[in-house]
């Protein structure tokens, strides 16, 4: 009888539990989830009652070595710094691993031991990356097989609120990991290729270079870049395509906003702010420049060169960062935000959220011609499940459930890029409403 372990039942976590504690009852198979939070179990779980529930710590090592050792099969939905943990354990004791994360390089250095072990682990199986994978390789596979020549690829992606519980200036809420979503772009300069031409772009200028795009319906949405682009050329088998970019998609004005807290230092994470008599305004004046100017306001305005009233203000100030109020909490200027944010940005309990996603193909065909093709994917939040939580636990528990069966069989460390892993995942995920709208036209 397989037994499936999920380590973390956070925010992207319900859908994916949903899913597998029906596939555990049709298959009659075993199913434990474990996390650090009592609470977290209690709730989530308890529609599950076949479900054994585990209070758990990756960090200690007998528990993990004792828990993984008995199960077959491990899917982590932990903070993505702690798979390579779990891959440790799961090599030793023989068990396969999916993650919904980018696979890492520790991870990634196993994949000779993990194909001689018979064991896959399979990473990036989420939404972005995951959906974006697989849904590109249709494309792509599908646009080759017309011997067509893809000569510039966009793909763009947001985990955004939906329309109708947009009640803020940023037009944001969480709805996954928050401290990725303040430290986004910190692991690195973004890389992409335009044109022919590499394009790099520090943290420090992410939120300053960004474009904007529109999709149907729904309107216009700003971008910035995602990452490393460039290696996904050869991931995808564009290899030397001329232009490639993977993108996040924000709600109007955000990253001008979010560039300004980042080149004040507000999402440093490497030192610790004595908060002692601190309110969130003498935080956020700490970090301005000498000025003579008198209100904490007008120091804001004369560091972004703007009046009192721009909007940058006035999303800085609904945020709660020039508040006389005392700071609860201690850390780096990073958690301090990520605290306040965590109490603004949150989705409410009726709210819904919606997940965009859209590829931009261009490609030519044998006879020259030169076409277009766009391909768009709407996701809503319901009562059950946030669309986050679709569509990044979907995949993974989609996936998890076809290697258990033996319909996907590969061994080594991969990332859904290959028509053995999208085509099935893919295909399940139509029937569950996940479906890409297409339109093509033709360039002159
Ligand atoms: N590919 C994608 O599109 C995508 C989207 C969202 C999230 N993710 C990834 O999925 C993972 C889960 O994201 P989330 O939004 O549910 O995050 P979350 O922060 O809501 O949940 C993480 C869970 O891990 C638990 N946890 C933390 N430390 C632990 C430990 N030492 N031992 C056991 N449990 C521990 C926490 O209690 C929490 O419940 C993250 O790695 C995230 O980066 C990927
Ligand atoms: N790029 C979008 C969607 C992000 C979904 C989360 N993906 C994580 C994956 C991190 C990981 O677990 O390795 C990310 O940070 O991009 C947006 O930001 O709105």
């Amino acid at each position: 009888m397989a037994h499936i372990l999920v380590i973390g039942a956070g925010r992207s976590a319900d859908a994916l539990i949903d899913y597998l504690a029906k596939a555990v009852q049709t298959y009659q198979w075993k199913m434990t989830v474990a996390d650090v939070s009592t609470d977290l179990l209690t709730q989530k779980l308890a529609p599950y009652p076949h479900v054994k529930t585990l209070v758990f710590d990756i960090y200690n090592h007998s528990q993990a070595t004792e828990t993984i050792a008995k199960v077959d099969m491990v899917v982590s939905l932990l903070p993505a710094s702690l798979h390579a943990e779990v891959a440790k354990y799961c090599l030793i004791h023989q068990k396969h691993l999916l993650t919904a994360s980018y696979l890492s390089e520790e991870i990634k250095a196993m994949a000779k031991d993990v194909e001689e072990a018979g064991l896959i682990f399979l990473n990036e199986i989420g939404l972005d990356p995951g959906i974006d994978h697989m849904s590109a390789m249709q494309m792509i596979d599908e646009i080759k097989s017309q011997n067509g020549n893809i000569v510039s690829f966009k793909s763009y992606t947001g985990g955004l609120v939906a329309p109708e519980y947009d009640n803020n200036p940023w037009h944001y809420k969480f709805t996954w990991n928050p401290r990725n979503v303040i430290l986004a772009g910190k692991g690195g300069t973004a890389q992409y290729i335009e044109n022919g031409q590499y394009k790099y772009i520090p943290y420090h200028q992410l939120f300053n270079q960004t474009d904007s795009l529109e999709v149907e319906g729904l309107g216009k949405f700003e971008t910035y870049a995602n990452r490393d682009s460039l290696k996904y050329r050869e991931l995808y088998g564009l290899d030397h395509i001329p232009t490639m970019l993977r993108g996040t998609l924000r709600g109007d004005g955000y990253c001008s906003a979010w560039a300004v807290l980042v080149s004040l230092g507000l999402t440093s994470d490497d030192f610790e702010v004595d908060t002692k008599g601190m309110t969130y305004r003498t935080f956020t004046e700490a970090f301005f420049p000498e000025t003579s100017a008198q209100s904490t306001v007008d120091k804001l305005a004369s560091f972004i060169g703007k009046s009192a009233d721009h909007e940058i203000i006035q999303k800085i100030a609904w945020a709660g960062l020039l508040d006389d109020i005392p700071i609860p909490v201690k850390g780096s200027p990073a958690f301090i935000l990520q605290h306040l944010l965590e109490q603004k940005w949150k989705l409410e309990d009726n709210d819904k959220d919606m997940i965009v996603m859209q590829h931009q193909f261009e490609y030519q065909l044998t006879n020259q011609t030169k076409y277009a093709k766009t391909s768009d994917l709407v996701v809503l939040g319901d009562e059950n499940h946030t669309a986050m939580a679709k569509t990044v636990g979907l995949p993974l528990a989609i996936a998890a459930k076809l290697i258990l069966l033996g319909k996907i069989n590969l061994k080594g460390v991969f990332i859904p890029t290959l028509k053995e892993i999208y085509a099935p995942v893919m295909a399940e995920l139509l029937q569950l409403g996940i479906e890409f709208k297409e339109r093509q036209t033709q360039l002159a």
